[in-house]
């Protein structure tokens, strides 16, 4: 399988497309990836060195990788955007990428913020993505507060939530399967001690809880995207393969998880943790919304 990861790259730790290449090559994915940004270390550390590209630049890596023939692919992955320039850049790649393999799957992953924290993304980036990157997208995989924002519709029942999920699926690609992952879904439903993820095409839906950790970790929405990805495009369009590819997901996701908050790290520990994201220890199932 040929993946097209264009996200982040940081030289020490794991987000964006250090949480997304290791873990798709170790599943077996042929991995091409374009970053969108080159920093030392994730913002969360509240300082970092480095640089951001730019749209052309983007473009420029994708004129190369065309006069090799690289863009026929299974599937794209994007994640934070950084600028709209390089969201467009990314969409036009997406399309180019599209036009040579037009059964490819393109995920988008919409950052634009989290509960607590808020929106952290310029205020280009959410009409960008729910306006130019939601019609082009067969998957996405916002957070609950990501969902709300670009629906507009609170989700304090597992019902809103799957109102909210019909809406932005009414705003994706036509023609692909509309696949949504909602990640750390909190509702009037939610068990403190739990953490659940629905995921959901027009045709049906699934819940998967997992105990709460103890931790707030870093790179854990661009890990599951790009898991939820690679299995999503393994298996047929099923039902039974959304499951799946939810169950496997969310299940390496937390053992990743687990292994971070047992050995303390404030990174991912997604070397370390390596066998988990193939044959996860704990297998936690879903059950049909
Ligand atoms: N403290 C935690 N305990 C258990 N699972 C977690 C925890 N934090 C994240 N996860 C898992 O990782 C997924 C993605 O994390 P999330 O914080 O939603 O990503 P994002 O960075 O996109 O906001 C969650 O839905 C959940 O499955
Ligand atoms: C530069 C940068 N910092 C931090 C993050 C981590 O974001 P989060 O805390 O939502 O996982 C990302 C995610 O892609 C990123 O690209």
């Amino acid at each position: 399988m040929k993946i097209l990861s264009m996200q982040s790259w940081v030289a020490f730790g794991h987000v964006g497309n250090a949480a997304a290449i290791f873990p798709l090559q170790r599943l077996g994915a042929e991995v091409l990836a374009i970053h969108t940004v080159q920093f030392s270390n994730h913002t969360g550390y509240g300082d970092w060195t480095g640089q951001v590209f730019t749209g052309d630049h983007l473009h420029d890596l994708a004129r190369g990788l065309a006069a090799r023939g690289a863009l026929s692919l299974d599937a794209a992955l994007s994640g934070y955007l950084g600028d709209a320039g390089v969201g467009r850049a990314i969409l036009d790649i997406v399309a180019q990428a599209r036009a040579a393999s037009p059964a490819m799957l393109y995920c988008c992953d919409p950052v634009m913020g989290d509960t607590g924290r808020g929106l952290f993304v310029h205020p280009d980036i959410p009409p960008l993505l729910l306006d130019h990157a939601a019609p082009a997208a067969d998957i996405m995989t916002p957070n609950q507060f990501e969902l709300e924002q670009m629906t507009g519709i609170s989700c304090h029942s597992r019902a809103e939530l799957l109102r909210a999920i019909s809406s932005l699926q009414d705003r994706m690609r036509r023609d692909g399967p509309r696949l949504v992952l909602v990640t750390s879904v909190r509702t009037g439903e939610t068990a403190d001690d739990t953490v659940e993820l629905v995921a959901a095409s027009p045709e049906a839906s699934f819940l998967l809880k997992t105990p709460r950790l103890p931790l707030n970790a870093n790179g854990a929405g661009d890990l599951i995207a790009a898991l939820f990805l690679f299995h999503v495009a393994s298996g047929d369009r099923s039902g039974a393969a959304l499951r799946h590819a939810l169950e496997c997901a969310g299940s390496a996701t937390w053992a990743v998880l687990a292994r971070t908050a047992s050995a303390g790290s404030a990174e991912l520990c997604l070397v370390a943790a390596q066998d988990e994201i193939v044959s996860p220890t704990s297998r936690y199932d879903a059950r049909s919304l």
